[in-house]
Formats: C-alpha cells, sequence, structure tokens
C-alpha cells in the first residue's frame, strides 16, 4: 500500500505526478479557512507532507501521529520545530541550493533598485510626471566598485558575492558563524566581525536563517554603527531585524536607504510604516520566485519526500540523527 501523503502546496503537474506514482496524495493547492480542516482531517494519518510556511511544533505533531516525514519547499525551515520534530523520529527536508542564483539575482536587483530610486523614478514616469531633465534630488548612488557587507555567507551569501566580486568590482567583507575559505579565495571576501561590517561597509545584506540567534540580529546599536549613507538589504527573515529600529534609522538619516525582501509579519501590513517612506524599497517575499526555480524546488522536496518514507536517504535532509537512529 502506498503511504498516504499531503501536498498543501500548489506544485507542477510533473511534480504531483511523480509523488502519485509512489504515494496515496491528498492534494490543497493552498491552505485556507476553507480548506483547513479538511486538512487537519487528513493529517490524522498522513505518513507525509510536502509544502512550505506551516507552522510545524508541538501542537501540530500531536495532531499527526502517523507522521515519517516533513518535506519543506523552502531552504529556510523556521516554520519547523526541528528539536520536537526529531524528538518524534520525523525526517525534515529542506530545499538548500538550487534557489542560490534566483535568490542572489532577486537581493543584487532590490539592492541596485535602492540605490539607484528605480521604482520611485518609475512611478514619477508613469504618472506623467517625468516634466524636465533629472535633477540632484533625484539621483542615486553608485553600487559599483562601493565596499559589499555580507552577514551570512552560506548558498545565497556566496552567489551575491559572486555578483558582486566579477560583476560590480566591489570589495567585499563577510561575517558567518565561521570562516568561508573559499569566497575568502575565489572573492577575494574579507572576514569581519558584525561591528566592523557595519562601520565600514556601504550596503550590508542580510542572508543568515532565522534563528535564537539571529532573531533581531540587526538592531538599534547596528544601524548606529553603520555610514549614514549605507543602504541595508535584508534577504533572510523580517524577524532577524528589528524594524522599529530600522524605520527609525530611516527616518533619522542614521542609513540612507533599505530594500526588504521579508518582514516580520507577512504580508506586511499596509499601515507598516516602510511602506509610506520613499527611501525603502520593497518587495514581497519572491526572492525564489521565477518559474524555472520554484519548479527546482518543489521536485528536489518531493524527491525528499518519496526517498525519506522508502527510507532511503535524502539528498537534503536537515535532522541526520533521525535517518540514522530510525534506520
Ligand atoms: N528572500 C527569500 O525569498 C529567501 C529565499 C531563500 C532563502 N532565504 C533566507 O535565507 C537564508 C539563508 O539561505 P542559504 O541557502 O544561504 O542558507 P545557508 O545555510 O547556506 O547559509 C546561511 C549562512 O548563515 C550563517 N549564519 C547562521 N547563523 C549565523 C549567525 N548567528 N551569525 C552569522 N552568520 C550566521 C551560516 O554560517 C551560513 O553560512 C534562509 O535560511 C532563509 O531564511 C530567503
Ligand atoms: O527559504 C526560502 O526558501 C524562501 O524564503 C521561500 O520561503
Amino acid at each position: 500500500m502506498k503511504p498516504k501523503v499531503i501536498v498543501y502546496k500548489k506544485v507542477d503537474s510533473t511534480v504531483l505526478d511523480y509523488v502519485r506514482e509512489n504515494c496515496e496524495v491528498i492534494y490543497f493547492e493552498k491552505l485556507d479557512s476553507d480548506s483547513l480542516p479538511t486538512f487537519y482531517q487528513e493529517l490524522k494519518d498522513a505518513e507525509g507532507i510536502l509544502g512550505s510556511g506551516l507552522k510545524v511544533d508541538e501542537q501540530f505533531l500531536e495532531q499527526a501521529p502517523d507522521l515519517k516525514i516533513v518535506s519543506n519547499i523552502s531552504v529556510g525551515y523556521d516554520n519547523l520545530d526541528i528539536p520536537e520534530i526529531t524528538k518524534r523520529k520525523i525526517i525534515a527536508t529542506n530545499t538548500p541550493d538550487v534557489l542560490n542564483d534566483s535568490v542572489a539575482d532577486t537581493i543584487f536587483g532590490l539592492l541596485l533598485a535602492t540605490a539607484r530610486r528605480m521604482p520611485e523614478l518609475n512611478q514619477m514616469v508613469k504618472s506623467g510626471k517625468w516634466t524636465s531633465q533629472v535633477g540632484e534630488n533625484l539621483y542615486g548612488v553608485d553600487v559599483h566598485h562601493k565596499t559589499l557587507g555580507i552577514i551570512g555567507m552560506g548558498g545565497i551569501g556566496s552567489a551575491i558575492a559572486k555578483r558582486a566580486h566579477f560583476g560590480f568590482d566591489m570589495p567585499i567583507l563577510y561575517h558567518n558563524r565561521s570562516r568561508n575559505l573559499e569566497v575568502e579565495q575565489r572573492f577575494q571576501a574579507t572576514y569581519c566581525t558584525l561591528e566592523e561590517i557595519c562601520q565600514q561597509a556601504d550596503f550590508i545584506c542580510l542572508m543568515t536563517p532565522l534563528t535564537s540567534k539571529t532573531v533581531k540580529l540587526i538592531g538599534e546599536k547596528e544601524f548606529k554603527h553603520m555610514k549614514k549613507s549605507a543602504i541595508f538589504v535584508n534577504g533572510s527573515r523580517g524577524a532577524t531585524v528589528d524594524e522599529d529600529a530600522l524605520v527609525r534609522a530611516l527616518q533619522n538619516g542614521d542609513i540612507l536607504a533599505a530594500g526588504l525582501d521579508v518582514f516580520a509579519q507577512e504580508p506586511v501590513s499596509p499601515e507598516h510604516p516602510f511602506l509610506f517612506m520613499d527611501n525603502v524599497v520593497t518587495l514581497p517575499h519572491i526572492g525564489s520566485a521565477t518559474y524555472e526555480t520554484r519548479l527546482k524546488m518543489a521536485k528536489l522536496a518531493a524527491e525528499n519526500l518519496v526517498l525519506g518514507l522508502q527510507g532511503k536517504l535524502p539528498p537534503s535532509l536537515i535532522n541526520q540523527e533521525v535517518f540514522t537512529k530510525v534506520r
């Protein structure tokens, strides 16, 4: 008998077919107030779940006694309570690497758009307010040859560094849990403390995962250390930044501007001060949102799910200890 799994995100039909070949699939294109009661009903005897964003904690797991694998279609897994999942000998997987280039493109695009004030100027043109040559009041700042600080030099951080080094001649400073010798050699990146990055970089990109150690990693102290001309870009998770402190830093002129793809509350409230500031460029958490990359992520997540349920090693296992203990 095929194991029962729930797919709770819209995925390409080829991915769904592959999962269906190996599992009995209960499919929800999305979860909302209409579908949630059925989802929880089905969860009672499901052995696997495939999707993204759902909070999987003790309360959730209590309702899923047969669960063997949680396959996240995202690299970030702050929605998963890994100790609790591991305690119950459930496998957890994510989708690293396949999205590095697309996310790095987005973050670099956001950096450029913020520095060169593209959304503001786009709005000016489209609203018919382009009546004379653009003057100094609408100039941006150069990106090329400026110093880039990357906090969190993992897969995505390294792909950002590659673009900055080879495409924009930017000296790179980085902060990470440990030194990354490969990026030091390939992109001449220099390892620094958080404080040094804040003090010296012209652009600061935050790319750490959200963990207990990175909650509000960047707050009032860090913004005060930054140059008044600094541009801060967050591509990690909203909660890695103290958003109130960021609003104050932008309002007080402690930094020049910010580019944000992620927010502590998503979707961000339409009343949030960020939305009313010309020096903030916002995106709706679309780092990896291209057809090609979302397909690769879904394929990898499906492979993780199927292999995990077959007792084989999933390609991107988060909690190695469960796999070793269970088998
Ligand atoms: N905006 C988006 O759409 C989007 C897309 C993908 C990933 N993300 C976020 O980006 C994060 C990073 O993704 P990745 O694939 O590069 O992960 P990764 O694991 O390859 O890299 C993360 C890096 O952060 C470092 N790090 C962790 N804690 C740290 C700390 N306290 N201080 C300094 N460095 C620390 C790690 O050493 C690692 O090198 C994800 O966890 C996710 O939250 C966002
Ligand atoms: O972590 C990720 O993969 C992205 O943020 C999508 O959720």
